[in-house]
Protein backbone atom coordinates (compact mmCIF):
# COMPACT_ATOMS: atom_id res chain seq x y z
CA UNK A 1 0.00 0.00 0.00
CA UNK A 2 1.11 3.29 -0.67
CA UNK A 3 -0.89 5.91 -1.06
CA UNK A 4 -3.20 5.69 1.84
CA UNK A 5 -7.10 4.08 1.33
CA UNK A 6 -9.60 5.63 2.66
CA UNK A 7 -12.69 3.66 4.35
CA UNK A 8 -15.48 5.72 4.64
CA UNK A 9 -17.41 4.97 7.59
CA UNK A 10 -21.39 5.99 6.29
CA UNK A 11 -23.28 6.77 9.68
CA UNK A 12 -25.15 10.18 10.52
CA UNK A 13 -22.06 12.07 11.09
CA UNK A 14 -19.49 10.23 8.93
CA UNK A 15 -16.16 10.18 8.96
CA UNK A 16 -13.11 8.24 7.52
CA UNK A 17 -10.74 5.79 8.65
CA UNK A 18 -7.32 6.73 6.27
CA UNK A 19 -5.01 3.77 6.61
CA UNK A 20 -1.38 3.84 5.34
CA UNK A 21 2.04 4.45 6.63
CA UNK A 22 3.31 7.93 7.84
CA UNK A 23 0.34 9.50 8.76
CA UNK A 24 1.57 12.57 10.83
CA UNK A 25 0.58 15.31 7.48
CA UNK A 26 -3.35 13.54 7.76
CA UNK A 27 -3.74 13.35 11.61
CA UNK A 28 -2.96 17.17 11.45
CA UNK A 29 -5.17 17.97 8.69
CA UNK A 30 -8.10 15.99 10.31
CA UNK A 31 -6.91 18.31 13.97
CA UNK A 32 -7.46 21.69 11.90
CA UNK A 33 -10.42 20.57 9.84
CA UNK A 34 -12.77 22.16 12.35
CA UNK A 35 -10.68 26.24 12.24
CA UNK A 36 -12.41 27.06 15.69
CA UNK A 37 -9.93 24.27 17.46
CA UNK A 38 -7.37 26.17 19.17
CA UNK A 39 -6.06 23.31 21.78
CA UNK A 40 -5.72 19.82 21.99
CA UNK A 41 -5.39 16.59 24.44
CA UNK A 42 -3.77 13.73 23.55
CA UNK A 43 -4.36 10.94 25.79
CA UNK A 44 -1.57 7.83 25.14
CA UNK A 45 -0.48 4.71 26.81
CA UNK A 46 3.01 5.26 28.38
CA UNK A 47 4.64 3.26 25.22
CA UNK A 48 3.44 6.09 23.28
CA UNK A 49 5.56 8.49 24.48
CA UNK A 50 7.81 9.04 21.83
CA UNK A 51 5.13 9.10 19.04
CA UNK A 52 2.94 11.83 21.25
CA UNK A 53 6.11 14.14 21.49
CA UNK A 54 6.43 13.84 17.62
CA UNK A 55 2.50 14.71 17.13
CA UNK A 56 2.60 17.47 19.50
CA UNK A 57 5.18 19.11 18.03
CA UNK A 58 2.99 18.69 14.71
CA UNK A 59 0.08 20.29 16.20
CA UNK A 60 1.51 22.88 17.69
CA UNK A 61 3.10 23.73 14.30
CA UNK A 62 -0.24 23.94 12.81
CA UNK A 63 -1.34 26.17 15.62
CA UNK A 64 -2.88 23.56 17.96
CA UNK A 65 -1.52 24.18 21.90
CA UNK A 66 -1.26 20.12 23.04
CA UNK A 67 -1.47 18.90 26.00
CA UNK A 68 -0.34 14.94 26.70
CA UNK A 69 -1.71 12.69 29.51
CA UNK A 70 0.13 9.74 29.47
CA UNK A 71 -2.50 6.99 31.12
CA UNK A 72 -1.97 3.85 32.56
CA UNK A 73 -0.95 0.90 30.39
CA UNK A 74 -3.49 -1.30 29.03
CA UNK A 75 -7.14 -2.20 31.21
CA UNK A 76 -5.14 -0.22 34.23
CA UNK A 77 -6.36 2.76 31.86
CA UNK A 78 -10.05 1.98 31.60
CA UNK A 79 -10.87 2.89 34.91
CA UNK A 80 -13.14 5.52 36.63
CA UNK A 81 -10.00 7.01 38.74
CA UNK A 82 -8.03 7.58 35.02
CA UNK A 83 -11.15 8.46 33.33
CA UNK A 84 -11.62 11.43 36.33
CA UNK A 85 -7.81 12.28 35.60
CA UNK A 86 -8.72 13.10 32.40
CA UNK A 87 -11.33 15.47 33.43
CA UNK A 88 -9.13 16.74 35.92
CA UNK A 89 -6.67 17.96 33.36
CA UNK A 90 -9.16 18.72 30.23
CA UNK A 91 -9.99 21.35 33.09
CA UNK A 92 -7.08 22.72 34.39
CA UNK A 93 -6.08 23.21 30.83
CA UNK A 94 -9.18 24.89 29.68
CA UNK A 95 -10.01 22.25 26.72
CA UNK A 96 -13.76 23.78 25.14
CA UNK A 97 -16.35 22.81 22.93
CA UNK A 98 -14.29 23.71 19.79
CA UNK A 99 -11.53 22.02 21.08
CA UNK A 100 -10.38 17.93 20.60
CA UNK A 101 -9.50 15.26 22.14
CA UNK A 102 -6.67 12.81 20.68
CA UNK A 103 -6.57 9.02 21.46
CA UNK A 104 -3.46 7.73 20.58
CA UNK A 105 -2.45 3.57 21.29
CA UNK A 106 -4.17 0.38 21.53
CA UNK A 107 -8.23 -0.19 22.11
CA UNK A 108 -7.52 0.58 26.04
CA UNK A 109 -6.38 4.24 24.85
CA UNK A 110 -9.09 4.42 21.97
CA UNK A 111 -12.12 3.24 24.36
CA UNK A 112 -10.86 5.80 27.32
CA UNK A 113 -10.04 8.73 25.45
CA UNK A 114 -13.25 8.23 23.32
CA UNK A 115 -15.18 8.28 26.42
CA UNK A 116 -13.56 11.41 28.23
CA UNK A 117 -14.00 13.43 24.75
CA UNK A 118 -17.97 12.16 24.89
CA UNK A 119 -18.86 13.26 28.52
CA UNK A 120 -16.31 16.31 28.75
CA UNK A 121 -18.83 19.55 28.35
CA UNK A 122 -21.24 16.39 26.74
CA UNK A 123 -18.96 16.10 23.72
CA UNK A 124 -16.44 17.37 22.17
CA UNK A 125 -14.14 16.50 18.56
CA UNK A 126 -12.63 13.20 18.83
CA UNK A 127 -9.47 11.80 16.51
CA UNK A 128 -8.43 8.13 17.04
CA UNK A 129 -4.92 7.30 16.13
CA UNK A 130 -4.99 3.81 16.73
CA UNK A 131 -1.36 1.98 17.11
CA UNK A 132 -1.95 -1.77 17.72
CA UNK A 133 -4.04 -4.24 14.92
CA UNK A 134 -6.65 -4.83 17.53
CA UNK A 135 -7.76 -1.14 18.06
CA UNK A 136 -6.87 -0.09 13.77
CA UNK A 137 -9.63 -2.61 12.98
CA UNK A 138 -12.27 -2.61 15.82
CA UNK A 139 -11.70 -0.27 18.78
CA UNK A 140 -11.04 2.88 16.93
CA UNK A 141 -14.08 2.49 14.54
CA UNK A 142 -17.73 2.48 15.23
CA UNK A 143 -17.89 4.59 18.59
CA UNK A 144 -18.34 1.99 21.46
CA UNK A 145 -16.49 4.01 23.98
CA UNK A 146 -16.12 3.07 27.68
CA UNK A 147 -14.12 1.77 31.11
CA UNK A 148 -14.68 -1.38 33.10
CA UNK A 149 -16.49 -1.39 36.41
CA UNK A 150 -16.40 -4.36 39.20
CA UNK A 151 -19.88 -4.86 37.65
CA UNK A 152 -17.68 -6.09 34.52
CA UNK A 153 -16.29 -4.83 30.61
CA UNK A 154 -17.23 -1.96 29.54
CA UNK A 155 -20.30 -1.64 31.45
CA UNK A 156 -19.92 2.36 31.67
CA UNK A 157 -19.66 3.89 28.36
CA UNK A 158 -21.34 5.63 25.16
CA UNK A 159 -21.90 5.31 21.49
CA UNK A 160 -19.70 8.49 20.54
CA UNK A 161 -18.13 8.12 16.93
CA UNK A 162 -14.85 9.75 16.18
CA UNK A 163 -14.19 12.26 13.31
CA UNK A 164 -11.27 10.96 11.74
CA UNK A 165 -9.56 7.43 12.40
CA UNK A 166 -5.85 7.99 11.39
CA UNK A 167 -4.54 3.97 10.76
CA UNK A 168 -0.77 4.29 10.76
CA UNK A 169 0.43 1.20 9.87
CA UNK A 170 4.09 1.81 10.30
CA UNK A 171 3.69 2.20 14.32
CA UNK A 172 3.01 -1.67 14.31
CA UNK A 173 6.29 -2.79 13.37
CA UNK A 174 7.20 -1.74 17.27
CA UNK A 175 4.20 -4.12 18.59
CA UNK A 176 4.70 -7.16 20.13
CA UNK A 177 4.23 -9.85 17.99
CA UNK A 178 1.97 -11.51 20.66
CA UNK A 179 -0.05 -8.24 20.15
CA UNK A 180 -0.51 -7.91 16.50
CA UNK A 181 -1.93 -12.08 16.82
CA UNK A 182 -4.40 -10.57 19.65
CA UNK A 183 -5.74 -8.20 17.46
CA UNK A 184 -5.88 -10.80 14.46
CA UNK A 185 -8.51 -12.49 16.43
CA UNK A 186 -11.18 -9.41 15.44
CA UNK A 187 -10.01 -9.65 12.03
CA UNK A 188 -10.75 -13.75 12.07
CA UNK A 189 -13.97 -12.71 13.82
CA UNK A 190 -14.74 -10.33 10.64
CA UNK A 191 -14.01 -13.24 8.20
CA UNK A 192 -16.44 -15.86 9.96
CA UNK A 193 -19.27 -13.10 10.49
CA UNK A 194 -18.71 -11.53 7.21
CA UNK A 195 -15.84 -11.25 4.96
CA UNK A 196 -14.23 -15.34 4.20
CA UNK A 197 -11.81 -14.12 1.89
CA UNK A 198 -10.09 -12.48 5.06
CA UNK A 199 -9.92 -16.70 6.35
CA UNK A 200 -8.53 -17.34 3.21
CA UNK A 201 -5.90 -14.66 3.16
CA UNK A 202 -4.84 -15.64 6.77
CA UNK A 203 -5.00 -18.96 5.57
CA UNK A 204 -2.97 -19.19 2.55
CA UNK A 205 0.27 -17.38 3.79
CA UNK A 206 0.29 -17.30 7.38
CA UNK A 207 3.68 -16.03 8.23
CA UNK A 208 2.76 -12.62 5.52
CA UNK A 209 -1.00 -12.12 7.75
CA UNK A 210 1.52 -11.82 10.64
CA UNK A 211 4.14 -9.31 9.26
CA UNK A 212 3.28 -5.41 9.72
CA UNK A 213 4.87 -4.67 6.92
CA UNK A 214 3.36 -6.70 3.95
CA UNK A 215 0.63 -5.58 1.64
CA UNK A 216 -1.62 -9.02 3.23
CA UNK A 217 -1.53 -7.42 6.46
CA UNK A 218 -2.41 -3.82 4.84
CA UNK A 219 -5.30 -5.62 3.42
CA UNK A 220 -6.83 -7.67 6.37
CA UNK A 221 -6.69 -4.25 7.66
CA UNK A 222 -8.78 -2.87 5.00
CA UNK A 223 -11.11 -5.74 5.04
CA UNK A 224 -11.85 -5.63 8.30
CA UNK A 225 -12.34 -2.12 8.61
CA UNK A 226 -15.09 -2.42 5.70
CA UNK A 227 -16.85 -5.07 8.18
CA UNK A 228 -16.88 -2.75 10.72
CA UNK A 229 -17.73 0.49 9.17
CA UNK A 230 -20.66 -1.30 7.17
CA UNK A 231 -22.25 -2.61 10.18
CA UNK A 232 -21.75 0.31 12.43
CA UNK A 233 -22.94 2.73 10.06
CA UNK A 234 -26.61 0.31 9.69
CA UNK A 235 -27.09 0.11 13.38
CA UNK A 236 -24.32 2.44 15.50
CA UNK A 237 -26.37 1.70 18.90
CA UNK A 238 -26.59 -2.25 18.48
CA UNK A 239 -30.36 -2.48 18.26
CA UNK A 240 -29.73 -5.67 16.20
CA UNK A 241 -27.14 -5.48 13.34
CA UNK A 242 -24.86 -4.49 15.39
CA UNK A 243 -24.20 -7.63 17.71
CA UNK A 244 -22.53 -9.68 15.30
CA UNK A 245 -19.53 -7.81 16.11
CA UNK A 246 -20.06 -8.86 19.45
CA UNK A 247 -19.18 -12.54 17.77
CA UNK A 248 -17.14 -14.77 20.65
CA UNK A 249 -17.45 -11.99 23.17
CA UNK A 250 -20.32 -13.02 25.53
CA UNK A 251 -17.67 -16.13 26.93
CA UNK A 252 -14.97 -13.82 26.24
CA UNK A 253 -15.98 -10.67 28.10
CA UNK A 254 -16.85 -13.44 31.01
CA UNK A 255 -12.80 -14.66 30.78
CA UNK A 256 -11.69 -11.18 31.15
CA UNK A 257 -13.48 -10.20 33.84
CA UNK A 258 -12.78 -14.32 35.37
CA UNK A 259 -9.08 -13.19 35.12
CA UNK A 260 -9.28 -9.64 36.50
CA UNK A 261 -8.52 -7.86 33.24
CA UNK A 262 -5.28 -9.48 32.63
CA UNK A 263 -5.74 -11.26 30.05
CA UNK A 264 -5.33 -10.19 26.55
CA UNK A 265 -8.74 -9.24 25.12
CA UNK A 266 -8.28 -10.72 21.58
CA UNK A 267 -6.70 -13.63 23.31
CA UNK A 268 -10.00 -13.92 25.34
CA UNK A 269 -12.22 -12.92 22.04
CA UNK A 270 -10.06 -16.03 20.26
CA UNK A 271 -11.38 -18.83 23.19
CA UNK A 272 -14.79 -17.38 23.02
CA UNK A 273 -15.54 -17.98 19.28
CA UNK A 274 -14.22 -21.08 19.21
CA UNK A 275 -17.17 -21.85 21.87
CA UNK A 276 -19.90 -19.29 19.62
CA UNK A 277 -18.68 -22.27 17.07
CA UNK A 278 -19.50 -25.48 19.36
CA UNK A 279 -22.30 -24.24 20.72
CA UNK A 280 -23.96 -23.60 17.03
CA UNK A 281 -22.55 -26.93 16.37
CA UNK A 282 -24.09 -29.09 19.11
CA UNK A 283 -27.39 -27.13 18.09
CA UNK A 284 -27.07 -28.61 14.83
CA UNK A 285 -26.98 -25.03 12.95
CA UNK A 286 -22.85 -24.87 12.04
CA UNK A 287 -21.83 -27.60 9.93
CA UNK A 288 -18.45 -29.04 10.74
CA UNK A 289 -16.11 -27.66 8.29
CA UNK A 290 -16.88 -24.36 9.31
CA UNK A 291 -16.56 -25.21 13.09
CA UNK A 292 -13.46 -27.07 12.68
CA UNK A 293 -12.07 -23.87 10.69
CA UNK A 294 -12.94 -21.98 13.69
CA UNK A 295 -9.88 -24.53 16.17
CA UNK A 296 -7.53 -24.54 12.61
CA UNK A 297 -7.26 -20.52 12.01
CA UNK A 298 -6.90 -19.60 15.36
CA UNK A 299 -4.27 -22.62 16.58
CA UNK A 300 -2.59 -22.04 13.54
CA UNK A 301 -2.14 -18.24 14.30
CA UNK A 302 -1.24 -19.43 18.63
CA UNK A 303 -4.18 -17.43 20.12
CA UNK A 304 -5.31 -19.62 22.91
CA UNK A 305 -8.61 -22.20 21.87
CA UNK A 306 -8.70 -24.04 25.58
CA UNK A 307 -9.60 -22.20 29.34
CA UNK A 308 -9.99 -23.39 32.21
CA UNK A 309 -12.03 -27.25 32.20
CA UNK A 310 -13.40 -26.35 35.37
CA UNK A 311 -14.75 -22.65 35.03
CA UNK A 312 -17.84 -23.25 33.13
CA UNK A 313 -20.12 -22.77 36.28
CA UNK A 314 -18.62 -19.40 37.34
CA UNK A 315 -18.05 -18.22 33.73
CA UNK A 316 -22.08 -18.86 33.04
CA UNK A 317 -22.39 -16.53 36.28
CA UNK A 318 -20.67 -14.04 34.97
CA UNK A 319 -21.98 -14.06 31.40
CA UNK A 320 -25.60 -13.14 32.96
CA UNK A 321 -24.29 -9.66 33.01
CA UNK A 322 -23.70 -9.76 28.98
CA UNK A 323 -24.95 -6.78 27.99
CA UNK A 324 -26.88 -8.82 25.24
CA UNK A 325 -28.83 -10.67 27.91
CA UNK A 326 -32.54 -10.31 27.84
CA UNK A 327 -35.07 -10.77 30.44
CA UNK A 328 -32.18 -12.73 32.11
CA UNK A 329 -31.85 -15.11 29.47
CA UNK A 330 -28.62 -15.43 27.83
CA UNK A 331 -27.99 -14.84 24.32
CA UNK A 332 -25.01 -15.78 21.91
CA UNK A 333 -24.15 -14.60 18.69
CA UNK A 334 -23.83 -17.64 16.68
CA UNK A 335 -23.34 -18.75 12.78
CA UNK A 336 -25.56 -20.89 10.59
CA UNK A 337 -23.25 -21.18 8.10
CA UNK A 338 -20.01 -19.26 6.83
CA UNK A 339 -20.68 -15.50 7.27
CA UNK A 340 -24.02 -15.88 8.08
CA UNK A 341 -24.82 -14.43 11.89
CA UNK A 342 -27.49 -15.99 14.33
CA UNK A 343 -28.67 -15.62 17.59
CA UNK A 344 -29.32 -18.38 20.29
CA UNK A 345 -31.15 -17.60 22.96
CA UNK A 346 -31.25 -19.21 26.54
CA UNK A 347 -29.33 -22.17 25.58
CA UNK A 348 -29.70 -25.59 27.60
CA UNK A 349 -27.06 -26.16 30.03
CA UNK A 350 -26.16 -29.24 28.00
CA UNK A 351 -25.47 -27.27 25.07
CA UNK A 352 -23.61 -25.23 26.87
CA UNK A 353 -21.69 -28.28 28.67
CA UNK A 354 -20.98 -29.76 25.24
CA UNK A 355 -19.41 -26.50 23.76
CA UNK A 356 -17.12 -26.02 26.61
CA UNK A 357 -16.20 -29.71 26.79
CA UNK A 358 -13.81 -28.61 23.55
CA UNK A 359 -12.90 -25.23 25.21
CA UNK A 360 -11.91 -27.45 27.89
CA UNK A 361 -9.76 -29.53 26.09
CA UNK A 362 -12.02 -32.82 26.76
CA UNK A 363 -13.33 -33.38 23.49
CA UNK A 364 -11.08 -33.22 20.34
CA UNK A 365 -13.44 -32.37 17.47
CA UNK A 366 -13.25 -35.07 14.37
CA UNK A 367 -11.82 -32.83 11.58
CA UNK A 368 -8.85 -31.53 14.07
CA UNK A 369 -5.51 -33.47 13.66
CA UNK A 370 -2.96 -30.89 14.79
CA UNK A 371 -3.80 -30.01 18.21
N1 LIG B 1 -14.65 0.07 21.34
C1 LIG B 1 -14.63 -1.03 20.64
O1 LIG B 1 -15.40 -1.23 19.69
C2 LIG B 1 -13.63 -2.09 20.97
C3 LIG B 1 -13.39 -3.11 20.07
C4 LIG B 1 -12.44 -4.09 20.39
C5 LIG B 1 -11.75 -3.99 21.59
N2 LIG B 1 -12.01 -2.97 22.43
C6 LIG B 1 -11.22 -2.83 23.67
O2 LIG B 1 -9.87 -2.63 23.31
C7 LIG B 1 -9.03 -3.10 24.38
C8 LIG B 1 -7.93 -3.96 23.82
O3 LIG B 1 -7.16 -3.19 22.94
P1 LIG B 1 -5.68 -3.64 22.52
O4 LIG B 1 -5.65 -5.07 22.21
O5 LIG B 1 -5.24 -2.65 21.55
O6 LIG B 1 -4.89 -3.54 23.89
P2 LIG B 1 -4.15 -2.35 24.67
O7 LIG B 1 -4.72 -1.05 24.41
O8 LIG B 1 -4.09 -2.85 26.07
O9 LIG B 1 -2.69 -2.40 24.03
C9 LIG B 1 -1.91 -3.57 24.15
C10 LIG B 1 -0.46 -3.24 24.52
O10 LIG B 1 0.21 -2.74 23.37
C11 LIG B 1 0.96 -1.58 23.71
N3 LIG B 1 1.10 -0.81 22.49
C12 LIG B 1 0.12 -0.12 21.83
N4 LIG B 1 0.57 0.34 20.65
C13 LIG B 1 1.87 -0.03 20.56
C14 LIG B 1 2.86 0.12 19.55
N5 LIG B 1 2.59 0.71 18.40
N6 LIG B 1 4.09 -0.38 19.80
C15 LIG B 1 4.35 -1.04 20.96
N7 LIG B 1 3.44 -1.24 21.93
C16 LIG B 1 2.22 -0.74 21.73
C17 LIG B 1 0.16 -0.96 24.81
O11 LIG B 1 0.94 -0.09 25.57
C18 LIG B 1 -0.31 -2.18 25.58
O12 LIG B 1 0.67 -2.60 26.49
C19 LIG B 1 -9.93 -3.85 25.32
O13 LIG B 1 -10.19 -3.05 26.43
C20 LIG B 1 -11.20 -4.07 24.52
O14 LIG B 1 -12.33 -4.18 25.34
C21 LIG B 1 -12.92 -2.02 22.14
O1 LIG C 1 -18.14 -2.73 17.98
C1 LIG C 1 -18.84 -3.60 18.51
O2 LIG C 1 -20.07 -3.52 18.55
C2 LIG C 1 -18.22 -4.77 19.14
O3 LIG C 1 -18.89 -5.55 19.78
C3 LIG C 1 -16.75 -4.96 18.92
C4 LIG C 1 -16.05 -5.76 19.99
O4 LIG C 1 -14.91 -6.33 19.36
C5 LIG C 1 -15.55 -4.92 21.15
O5 LIG C 1 -14.77 -5.72 21.99
C6 LIG C 1 -16.58 -4.15 21.95
O6 LIG C 1 -15.95 -3.25 22.82
C7 LIG C 1 -17.46 -5.01 22.79
O7 LIG C 1 -18.47 -4.21 23.27
P1 LIG C 1 -19.50 -4.59 24.41
O8 LIG C 1 -20.70 -3.80 24.06
O9 LIG C 1 -19.73 -6.06 24.37
O10 LIG C 1 -18.88 -4.17 25.69
ZN1 LIG D 1 -13.63 -7.17 20.85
Amino acid sequence: MTEPVVVAVKSAAPYDVTIGRGLLDELVAAAVADPRTTKAALVHAPTLAQTADAVREALLEAGIDTHLLEVPDAEDGKKLEVLGFCWDVFGEIGLDRRDLVIGLGGGSVTDLAGFAAATWMRGVRLINVPTTLLAMVDAAVGGKTGINTGAGKNMVGSFYEPSAVIVDLATLESLPPNELVAGLAEVVKCGFIADPQILTIIESDRARATDPTTPELAELVRRAVTVKAEVVAADLRESDLREILNYGHTLAHAIEKREKFRWRHGAAVSVGMVFAAELARAAGRLDDATADRHLEVLHALGLPTTYDPDALGELVKIMGSDKKTRSGMLRFVVLDGLAKPGRLAGPDPSLLAAAYSVVAGRRRTPGLVQL
